[in-house]
């Protein structure tokens, strides 16, 4: 068997959970790292190759990001292996039958990642009446609809800016992956100056150094097509976008994209991590010996999971940016700030300033990570 325990450390994982059910081919695997703030909140993810390394780090990384964003809730992760094109039927039946399975498991709430939506939740919902990022028919702020996580990227590149030598207006900008993060990313920054001239989606690369028209490409996800579709610019491979020139490169995707092996292929002055874990530490370190500026992931996305809390604590879709704004502005800043006087990498200044956060919560209880109270393991 596995050993599960090679992932722990002071901070966690709390539990980890494997769930088989034959009958709908469902396996999954829910990490819950640490809920010393509170219950975990973290997406669902759908893939045909998800692991329980990536669910472990997944979590972690929820774990920071829920703490940095000073918000009541610990870290957790789902993973279910599947493509998350497969029949809605049949994705629905394995949701509910995994919702079912989790449903004494009261310290993980139910949130979208990649491969679910609001559909989903509104079903986990239905099934045993814990999930966020619900459409608004159930009562909820549909996170990937409205573009919360898009909207909190653009937020924190106004403010690492200021740590660059060149302005929104006008500034070349590339993202890889144009799903619920990243086609609202590239709404609000070309509607703030930027010019998009690069896009991928798993199928291919499109690249136009005069700007692609940001609807148009919405358009063509919104009929199932690829970005590769689009008419006007070169068509490149998936990963060519990873090399193409410009001031802001924002990774939409998967894990791990950019690593050492990678990393210099990179032409830009600026990379906000949208995706989770989707540049090794390694990287990070050499990104930061050349010079280029990088915002950490659990700083820049925390966008839809404030909207999910802000959602779970019943406020309204306005105040849900307003508390995104807020929010990914002042962590942004602090830790560029942090990193620039402390010589650090924003990673570290990132990590710390979460990690205290999570400490401090952790005094409060009788062990370190879990509580006896009631409901509540
Ligand atoms: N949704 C949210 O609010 C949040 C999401 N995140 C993270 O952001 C990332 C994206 O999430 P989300 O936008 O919700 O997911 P979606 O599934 O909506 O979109 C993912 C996009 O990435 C594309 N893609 C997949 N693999 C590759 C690849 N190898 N190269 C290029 N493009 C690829 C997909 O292509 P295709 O369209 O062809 O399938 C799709 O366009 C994930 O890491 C997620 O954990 C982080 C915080 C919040
Ligand atoms: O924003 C969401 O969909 C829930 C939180 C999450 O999974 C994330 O931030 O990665």
């Amino acid at each position: 068997m596995e050993d599960m325990f090679r992932f722990a450390d002071e901070l966690g994982p709390f539990k980890i959970i494997h769930i088989y059910e034959p009958s709908v081919d469902l396996r999954a695997i829910l990490v819950v790292d640490n809920i010393a703030r509170g219950p975990a909140l973290g997406g669902v993810r759908m893939a045909p190759d998800v692991s329980a390394e990536e669910c472990f780090r997944l979590a972690r990384a929820m774990t920071l990001k829920n703490a940095a964003a000073d918000i009541p809730f610990g870290g957790g992760k789902l993973v279910i292996y599947g493509d998350p094109r497969m029949p809605q039927e049949k994705k629905i039946q394995k949701l509910r039958t995994l919702a079912s399975a989790l449903r004494y498991t009261k310290e993980y709430i139910f949130a979208p990642d990649m491969g679910t939506d609001e559909f989903c939740m509104a079903c986990i919902k239905d099934e045993i009446g814990r999930a966020v990022g619900l459409p608004c028919g159930a009562g909820g702020i549909p996170l990937d609809e409205v573009g919360a996580t898009g909207w909190g990227l653009a937020k924190s590149t106004e403010v690492a800016l200021q740590y660059c030598d060149f302005e929104l207006n006008g500034a070349r900008l590339v993202i890889q992956g144009f799903g619920a993060v990243g086609m609202h990313a590239a709404r609000f920054l070309t509607s703030s100056g930027a010019v998009l001239v690069g896009v991928a989606d798993s199928r291919g690369s499109v690249y136009n150094p005069d700007g692609l028209d940001v609807d148009a490409l919405i358009r063509l996800k919104n009929e199932g097509k690829s970005v590769h579709d689009y008419p006007e610019g070169r068509k490149l491979d998936r990963d060519a976008v990873i090399s193409i020139p410009c001031d802001i490169w924002i990774p939409a995707a998967r894990p791990d994209i950019i690593n050492e092996s990678n990393v210099h292929l990179l032409n830009t002055k600026l990379i906000i991590e949208g995706a989770n874990i989707p540049i090794t530490e390694g990287a990070e370190k050499l990104l930061y010996e050349a010079g280029i500026l990088y915002v950490p992931d659990f700083i820049a996305n925390a966008g839809g999971v404030i909207c999910a809390a802000s959602e779970y604590q019943g406020a309204t879709r306005h105040a849900a940016f307003e508390a995104i704004e807020e929010k990914v502005r002042n962590n942004t800043a602090q830790v560029l700030e942090a990193a620039k006087t402390k010589g650090i990498l924003p990673r570290e200044a990132a990590v710390q300033l979460a990690v205290e956060r999570v400490k401090q919560a952790m005094e409060y209880r009788r062990w370190s990570i879990f509580s006896s109270a009631p409901d509540f393991s």
